[in-house]
């Protein structure tokens, strides 16, 4: 597949993806390498110039938009959050849930803090675009929302920005949550997301370099040892 930009930037150069059902596939590479438009693509912002991005084995262009995004779940690197409460964020995924279902998909992301935090429980407030959240804390409550509306397929932008250890592995718990019975394109920029995919996608200037579990692209990738020896993969 290839893909150039309106504007005529070309990124993406011979890519072949297939995702399989129930699959977690990492995208991992360079800064620029096409990674995030190889998601908008999945999505179909955009079409491919040339070749075909399948999503269970069929053409993202065959199924109509509507069903593509009725299937698609997308959490975006800086999720922003509603300027209401936390029931009313989860809500957006999934209206009609019951608190014991909130309180399930909260405690699956490790943010069942936030609701014994205060006296308002689910009702606390997060502010305007979730202000009174952390990042991490904001892109969690993204995830526990595509957990409520339980969609087959995610696509999933994990942050490149650095957490600290707590949260760092609360992401890490709330991407398997996430991933369980389900098809999981991610962005992955951390060691700790990318060792558990099934299949590991590296990019490198548009072009896909090699693919694998982590054991065999440890071996068989010098580009991927290097990403991986950095443990923060950018
Ligand atoms: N909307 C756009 N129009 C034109 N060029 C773009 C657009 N978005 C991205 N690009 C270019 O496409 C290339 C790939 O960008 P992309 O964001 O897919 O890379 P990436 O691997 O996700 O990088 P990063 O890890 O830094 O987010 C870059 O050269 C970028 O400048």
């Amino acid at each position: 597949m290839d893909f150039d930009y309106p504007d005529g930037t070309p990124v993406l150069r011979g890519v072949s993806l297939d995702i399989p059902r129930g699959f977690r596939v990492a995208l991992v590479g360079p800064s620029g390498a096409g990674k995030s438009t190889l998601l908008a693509l999945a999505e179909r912002f955009y079409e491919p110039t040339a070749g075909a991005v399948r999503l269970h084995g069929v053409d993202a262009r065959e199924l109509p938009l509507a069903v593509l995004r009725g299937q698609l779940g997308y959490v975006e690197q800086d999720a922003p959050a509603l300027a209401g409460s936390l029931r009313d964020n989860l809500l957006l995924g999934a209206p009609g849930a019951d608190d014991a279902a909130l309180l399930r998909v909260l405690d699956a992301v490790n943010l069942c803090g936030l609701v014994h935090r205060t006296p308002q429980g689910l009702d606390a407030q997060v502010g305007d675009g979730g202000v009174l959240l952390s990042g991490g804390e904001r892109q969690r409550l993204a995830i526990a929302r595509v957990l409520l509306a339980a969609p087959p397929l995610l696509l999933l932008d994990e942050p490149t920005a650095s957490l600290d250890a707590r949260n760092e592995a609360a992401l890490a718990e709330a991407i398997d949550s996430v991933s369980v019975n389900r098809t999981v394109l991610v962005v992955a920029h951390r060691l700790s997301t990318i060792v558990r995919s099934d299949l590991i996608v590296v990019l490198e200037e548009g072009r896909v370099v090699a693919r694998g579990t982590h054991a065999e692209l440890v071996d068989a990738s010098p580009l991927y040892r290097e990403l991986a020896g950095r443990q923060l993969l950018v």
